[in-house]
């Protein structure tokens, strides 16, 4: 999959775009909880968002007891997540998911076990999942990480810098992790559970992307809360923002939690009521995502063959 957006090369720092914003806490509650009910699909689109889901995916696996065995297993999984006899039937072929998603020090085996195609492998950096390092060790593991490959790095902030609303020390950070990114794209998790108000998400967001960030990415997978309809709705309006400003695209990544077909598609109605139909696919939306394969799988599924079909006969992520 060859990603066709254009880099963000950033701006200047612009706290005037953002340090007035308030939010309407209740109301964007109350949008983002009717978003699953907006859309009602019929069976085929249904089916076309849920193979839509597959290839926006970051095919993800960030676990202590990572094996490169676990690693080959889950790019054999990217390369081909859906059976190709439902896939047959849908007249569907070449479908792989948007990235794989692991640590540093397993990027090198992701890469020989995607060899021959062009999924990309992502890796998260800078002291993943607190970022709590010394700025210069940050920028190390983001550099050993784009030499082993890492065509994409996912980076942390410092929520201190969030929570104590000094802007221009995340701006410089966050310049200097594009710096050090080099040709990999850069995607910023907010860690939006750590930052105690929907105005400091959306403050956040217009930095990192004032800062040059390719996407930006709701959670680590390891906060208390992760991605929730309500940030991601505060995060889109933020890259509508910054968008209309620049014309900039800015992608986005919910992480942390999306486990059912039925995430899936509220997340991608979200996508495609906030930002449009050119934000539903991967070159500006990926779902960060350890288990939901297993679901959309299941669904898939039964949408070809009318029943659910039993665990052994899915080769589940
Ligand atoms: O993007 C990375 C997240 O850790 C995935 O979270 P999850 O394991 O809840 O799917």
């Amino acid at each position: 999959m060859t990603d066709d957006a254009p880099r963000n090369s950033g701006t200047e720092l612009q706290t005037d775009w953002f340090d007035t914003i308030r939010i309407n806490t209740p109301a964007v509650e109350r949008r983002a909880a009717s978003l699953p009910s907006r859309r009602s699909l019929k069976k085929e689109w249904q089916a076309a968002w849920l193979l839509n889901a597959v290839r926006c995916m970051d095919l993800t696996t960030l676990s202590g007891d990572d094996t490169e065995d676990r690693v080959a297993r889950l790019c054999a999984k990217a390369r081909q997540p859906i059976a190709p006899d439902l896939l047959d039937a849908m007249g569907v072929s070449g479908l792989t998911t948007g990235a794989v998603c692991v640590y540093p020090t397993m990027v090198a085996a992701a890469k020989r076990a995607l060899r021959g195609t062009d999924i990309p492998v992502a890796s998260v950096a800078t002291g993943f999942p607190a970022g709590l390092m010394p700025l210069n060790l940050r920028l190390a593991e983001i550099e050993y990480a784009r030499d082993q490959g890492a065509d994409e790095i996912d980076i942390v902030i410092t929520r201190a810098h969030v929570l104590q609303a000094d802007w221009p020390a995340l701006y410089d950070e966050l310049r200097a992790m594009r710096q050090a990114c080099g040709p990999a794209r850069m995607k910023a998790i907010l860690a939006t559970g750590d930052l105690k108000s929907l105005e400091n998400v959306a403050r956040a967001s217009h930095v990192a992307m004032q800062a040059g960030a390719d996407w930006i990415k709701t959670s680590t997978g390891k906060e208390g809360v992760n991605a929730t309809l309500t940030v991601s709705l505060v995060m889109c309006r933020a890259i509508r923002d910054h968008h209309d400003r620049t014309g900039i695209a800015v992608g986005f990544k919910p992480a942390g939690g999306l486990k059912t077909a039925k995430d899936a598609i509220a997340w991608q109605v979200l996508m495609r009521e906030e930002l449009g139909r050119d934000w539903l696919r991967p070159a500006r939306f990926r779902i960060g995502a350890s288990s939901l394969l297993g679901d959309l799988e299941r669904q898939i599924s039964h949408h070809v063959t009318g029943r659910y079909a039993a665990a052994h006969r899915l080769t589940m992520a």
